[in-house]
């Protein structure tokens, strides 16, 4: 049975759909979820899905019931991850492992079309294997590369936002946020633990064809409000081809962060 929103905001060219309660967030989700399965499927033989870690692989579930869990085409799903940690697949921080014990493992998708990191490596090894792999991919045809900026395309991202505002493992405030050239980068100092981890990089993310953003409870409430603030203070609307400098002294500094 589909939920309906209770109410929708908009956002620039983003739709913001909120819903009563996580149980109605997660019947909607897997409603877009399958009919985006079934559209790339469809079309062009092939559906590549990007997973985060986090509460979003709970959010999954009802994909793994009745009338989803039958008539999504499983096989021509290809799962991806838009962040790891650097840890074994077996470790309890390990996003794969979250996903496999949640959802990959009750339902059939091949497993050589789920793209975990490997392991074994350190987190720059892995991030460059990660993003290897993913230009092996765009070789055989799995993925395509978006004509206008040249990062791959994926079909659907879905993913989570930390209390603090992070998606992925990209972090308030990191350099990592101005990537431009890596498709998959990583981190050993994460705010959040553990510290070593890999992540995509802004121009994969907005590459993406579709993102499902999903965020409950209060923990991320801030984040969300912050986010979503309906209207920019005329300070941030001054937009000069020169120079403009703040002169702030440190009170009025006092509430930015470090
Ligand atoms: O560390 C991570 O956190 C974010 C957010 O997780 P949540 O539990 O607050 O939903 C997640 O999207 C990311 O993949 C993960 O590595």
């Amino acid at each position: 049975m589909a939920s309906t929103p209770i109410k929708k905001l908009s956002k620039g060219i983003q739709e913001v759909l909120i819903f009563n309660n996580e149980e109605d967030v997660s019947v909607s989700l897997a409603k877009l979820t399958s009919e985006l399965s079934e559209k790339y499927t469809n079309d062009k033989g092939k559906f590549t899905v990007v997973l985060s870690g986090g509460t979003l692989i709970d959010s999954l579930r009802k994909l793994l019931e009745a009338p989803y869990k039958d008539s999504v085409n499983w096989a021509k799903w290809h799962v991806f991850w838009v962040d790891e940690r650097v840890v074994p697949k077996n470790h309890p921080d390990s996003n794969y492992k979250l996903a496999y014990d949640g959802f990959l493992s009750k339902v059939p998708i091949p497993s050589g079309q789920v793209y975990a990191i490997n392991d074994s490596l350190s987190a720059e090894g892995a991030a460059d294997d990660y993003e290897a792999c993913l230009k092996h991919l765009v070789n055989t045809g799995v993925l395509e590369l978006s004509t206008t900026t040249g990062f791959p395309i994926f079909d659907l991202m879905l993913l989570g936002m930390g209390p603090d505002g992070h998606m992925a493992s990209l972090f308030p405030g990191h350099p990592l946020c101005q990537e431009k050239h890596r498709w998959v980068t990583y981190i050993t100092n994460s705010p959040k633990p553990p510290p070593v981890r890999i992540t995509f990089t802004f121009p994969v993310i907005n590459a993406s064809a579709n993102i499902a953003l999903v965020i409950t409870g209060h923990g991320e409430a801030g984040a969300v409000a912050k986010a979503l603030r309906p209207d920019l203070m005329p300070v941030e609307m001054v937009s000069i081809g020169g120079e403009f400098t703040w002169f702030l002294d440190k009170d009025a500094a006092s509430k930015l962060p470090n």
